[in-house]
């Protein structure tokens, strides 16, 4: 915990990430005191996340995305900070991975379950072959064991910008996760080919949420693209990206009491 109790928010970056600093901005927004820090400083001093009261891996296009979005990011963390990242989850400590950030816990084999052996899942090309960039619907899912997704019951919206989220798995995998509440969110239309619209995974814990829409930029009423039209009712409401993240502050708040 860092002064004036709020949570510590650990936020990696690395070559390519361009979404650091709106994260940083909503963590701050949601009660929690932000850092940003280098994936070779983590690297070099691996106990610096046993400080973290959470953890976001922020999106962007980490390593030019190259051979994969997501992969060399992935491999390093796999190679070098597995242990101390299982042992945050294992200490209770949510984690975020936001588009590029859920392609590298995929990646990297934390999402959808850092205890068993490997990747089981995947984010690839849109099916589309193009990217992506605008606003979707979301459905709640009811049975998810999310921390970070709690109370959003009625559908939203939230942006999408990206060119590797299509989620492909087995029918098997996919059957397993619904049932066990690993689903966490959901498209109301196909926007990219992910089978069962799956636009979400957590893990079994529900402290890991892998997304590809990004909830650090739905965190004011105003960043909306319909507000004016939308009328007082959603300018009063809180905005359902700022509901997941202080959703996970209060966890990492209350875990630390
Ligand atoms: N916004 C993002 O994080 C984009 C992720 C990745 N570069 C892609 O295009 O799929």
């Amino acid at each position: 915990m860092t002064h004036q109790n709020r949570p510590d928010a650990l936020i990696f970056r690395a070559p390519g990430t361009n979404c650091d600093r709106e994260l940083a901005h909503a963590f701050e927004r949601a009660g929690a005191s932000p850092r940003l820090v280098h994936l070779d400083a983590l690297i070099s001093d691996p106990d610096a996340l046993d400080r973290a009261d959470l953890i976001g891996f922020p999106g962007g296009f980490s390593y030019g995305d190259d051979i994969a979005a997501g992969r060399v990011f992935a491999d390093r963390l796999r190679r070098y900070l597995h242990q101390p990242l299982v042992n945050a989850i294992h200490r209770g400590v949510p984690i975020i991975g936001i588009c590029n950030g859920f392609q590298v816990l995929v990646k990297a084999g934390l999402l959808p379950d850092p205890d068993a052996d490997g990747q089981s899942v995947t984010l690839s090309h849109n099916t589309s072959g193009r990217f992506v960039d605008r606003w979707v619907g979301i459905e709640p899912v009811a049975n998810t064991r999310c921390v970070w997704t709690q109370d959003l019951a009625q559908p939203y919206d939230l942006p999408i910008a990206h060119g590797e989220g299509r989620l492909a798995l087995s029918d098997n995998t996919l059957q397993y996760l619904e049932a066990n509440g690993q689903v966490a969110l959901r498209y109301a239309e196909d926007v990219n080919g992910s089978a069962g619209r799956v636009a979400g995974l957590c893990d079994p814990t529900g402290l890991v949420l892998g997304l590809m829409p990004h909830p650090e930029r739905c965190c004011d009423p105003l960043q909306h693209p319909q507000w004016s039209r939308l009328g007082e009712a959603h300018q009063s409401a809180t905005p359902p990206g700022l509901t997941m993240i202080t959703n996970a502050v209060r966890h990492a708040g209350m875990a630390n009491v």
